[in-house]
């Protein structure tokens, strides 16, 4: 096991430390004995921070920049490194993380893991696993020059604080100084609106319902049933393309990948293309017409008949039990 400093980059949404950070931090405590340090491009959350086990939080200056640009969050981040000399840089494997981690592994000379399940410390460094070419592979790889960036992809660890919460010490504030080169400098944000975020978004979800061409351009039940189990609602290509929802709510190859604990399919087939996104899913519940759908290959618990008998059932039963508590 590592004593350096493993350093994670950490996001914040509405001033809080988001869950999946929360997780990447819970991970990195098992990758080293040393400390874990934060690196935080907005206004960290002390407490949180805390809580989940971060040191010290290094807070680059941003000189006005908007850390939305990749080009600027890169260098700030890269300057943070270079004053701790981290064992690993961890991130969270989103869109905005995953081209961070090139730009860093770049930077560093060294190499970058995106969309890992997993990080293990081993006696030849960190090892990280991942699922590839569109979910038929497990794999584990390791970066074997410099400093490694994984981007680690959010519910695969559960986020769990490095003390009792009363107990946890307010991490030390590192200011630290970045001279921003041109390229940082050449994009200027004019303006940025965040979407309501009124459910987890779909790649930090636990629990997600997709609807597929099953129903047939109706997704209140899929919505309904997603609100009674706070799931996150999303959708096939066909779906989406049929304009029954937005393009952001397609799951699969062209869409967004997805690791929830629960998946449930409605009136989804299971062609590939859309497997490929949601293969890594703990558990598969698909609800098909179909007793031949490619789904049930894959699926934890098949249920064959009409969605349009089946959710209001399994509505009427989720209903009764939360009464009943
Ligand atoms: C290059 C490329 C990229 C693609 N990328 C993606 C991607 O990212 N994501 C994606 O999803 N697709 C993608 N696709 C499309 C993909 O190949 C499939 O066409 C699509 O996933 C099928 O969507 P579906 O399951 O909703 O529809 P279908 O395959 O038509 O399946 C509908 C299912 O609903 C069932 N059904 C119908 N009525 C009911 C009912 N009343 N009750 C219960 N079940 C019912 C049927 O039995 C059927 O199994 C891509 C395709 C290509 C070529």
């Amino acid at each position: 096991m590592r004593t350096d400093p493993v350093l994670v980059v950490v996001d914040h949404v509405d001033g809080a430390l988001t869950t999946p950070s929360a997780e990447v931090l819970t991970l990195a405590r098992t990758l080293t004995t040393g400390p874990v340090d934060a690196v935080a491009l907005t206004t960290p959350d002390l407490a949180a921070l805390g809580r989940y086990g971060a040191r010290a939080v290094h807070v680059p200056q941003l000189d006005g920049l908007a850390p939305s640009v990749s080009a600027v969050a890169a260098e700030a981040v890269l300057a943070a490194v270079h004053g701790v000399e981290p064992a690993a840089v961890l991130l969270v494997s989103t869109f905005a993380g995953k081209e961070l981690a090139a730009r860093l592994a770049v930077s560093l000379g060294s190499g970058a893991i995106v969309d890992a399940t997993g990080v293990e410390a081993s006696d030849d460094g960190l090892v990280a696993s991942k699922v590839v070419l569109q979910g038929t592979w497990s794999t584990t790889c390791r970066v074997t020059s410099g400093v490694p960036v994984i981007a680690v992809k959010p519910t695969v660890v559960d986020a769990e604080p490095a003390e009792q919460d009363e107990t946890a010490d307010v991490p030390e504030v590192v200011d630290v100084p970045v001279t921003f080169s041109a390229t940082a400098r050449a994009v200027q944000v004019l303006s940025r609106t965040e979407h309501p975020r009124g459910r987890a978004p779909l790649t930090e979800a636990r629990t997600v319902v997709v609807g597929g061409r099953g129903v047939e351009g109706d997704f209140s039940l899929v919505t309904e049933l997603a609100d009674e189990i706070g799931a996150t609602v999303g959708a096939t290509r066909v779906a989406t393309d049929e304009g029954w929802i937005d393009h952001a709510a397609q799951v699969g190859q062209t869409g967004v990948t997805i690791s929830p604990r629960l998946y449930i399919g409605v009136g989804v087939s299971g062609a590939i293309h859309h497997t490929a996104g949601m293969q890594s899913a703990q558990t598969i519940v698909a609800v098909n017409n179909d007793t031949d759908a490619p789904i049930f290959e894959m699926a934890d618990l098949g249920v064959v008949g009409d969605l349009n008998d089946i959710i209001p059932q399994a509505l009427t039963e989720l209903r009764r039990r939360k009464a009943q508590q």
